[in-house]
């Protein structure tokens, strides 16, 4: 659990694909670069990267979309997934909730870390560059929730501390999730009941454990001596 009061509530947001539309400025710059080459319509869209997706439909495609994203310019001029940004904003003021935006950026890096920085500073204003986390690793960065469209999020920490809330996206819509995984379909849909429900979640495993640790409670005594 992250923070010190039972109640606090720690979430991470990430950026490509849930702040940011990442799928949307791929697509139409693809084709404004490569007007006559097959292109994949987001409705088409499957798996997590874009570059293995377009080199399934020809080799050389793979490296043509990756240059697009690439480019100078590009995360800088992403257009707000809708709703993202009064979400984001509402929820820095709930109070007991730390919010912070955890991305990673290419490896490619040149532009990409300055513009994702810059992206931030427009669209969310100065306080927010500060909560800013750029990682290849998001499992070592202690929180209760995690919002990322990427269905599956490995690294050196095998049980990461945050719930991985998968945000929809065009990629990610037609997986099912097992139970108890869950799933946010966009900013219009219940993002604050499950920041609360992870609050109340925090406030019962601390009592639990104080109950367990004073060892004078009920529950406590029920331990020691279990019927
Ligand atoms: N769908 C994607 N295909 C390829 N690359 C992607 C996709 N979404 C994001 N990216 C890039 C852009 C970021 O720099 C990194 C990781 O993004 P993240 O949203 O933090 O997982 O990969
Ligand atoms: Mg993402």
């Amino acid at each position: 659990m992250a923070g010190s009061a039972a109640s606090r509530v720690r979430a991470l947001v990430d950026m490509d694909g849930v702040l940011a539309d990442f799928e949307g400025g791929v697509l139409r710059a693809f084709l404004a670069r490569y007007p006559g080459e097959p292109h994949v319509e987001l409705a088409e869209r499957r798996g997590f990267s874009v570059r293995d997706q377009y080199r399934c439909l020809r080799e050389d495609l793979g490296a043509k979309v990756a240059s697009v994203y690439e480019s100078p310019g590009f995360f800088l001029g992403l257009e707000p997934i809708p709703g993202a940004i009064e979400a984001i904003q509402e929820m820095i003021h709930m109070q007991d909730t730390e919010v912070f935006i955890c991305t990673s950026p290419l490896l490619k890096y040149e532009h990409c870390i300055l513009e994702k920085y810059s992206w931030v500073e427009k669209h969310l204003g100065p306080e927010f560059v500060e909560r800013l986390i750029l990682t290849w690793d998001k499992t070592i960065v202690s929180a209760d929730l995690l919002f990322d469209d990427k269905d599956t999020i490995k690294g050196a920490e095998s049980k990461p501390s945050w719930e991985h809330i998968l945000f929809t996206c065009c990629h990610n819509k037609h997986l099912e999730l097992q139970t108890p995984h869950r799933r946010l379909q966009s900013w219009a849909d219940d993002w604050r009941g499950i920041v609360e429900s992870k609050r109340r979640s925090n406030a019962e495993k601390k009592c639990y454990a104080s109950l367990i640790a004073n060892g004078n409670g009920q529950v406590g005594n029920w331990q020691r001596n279990p019927v």
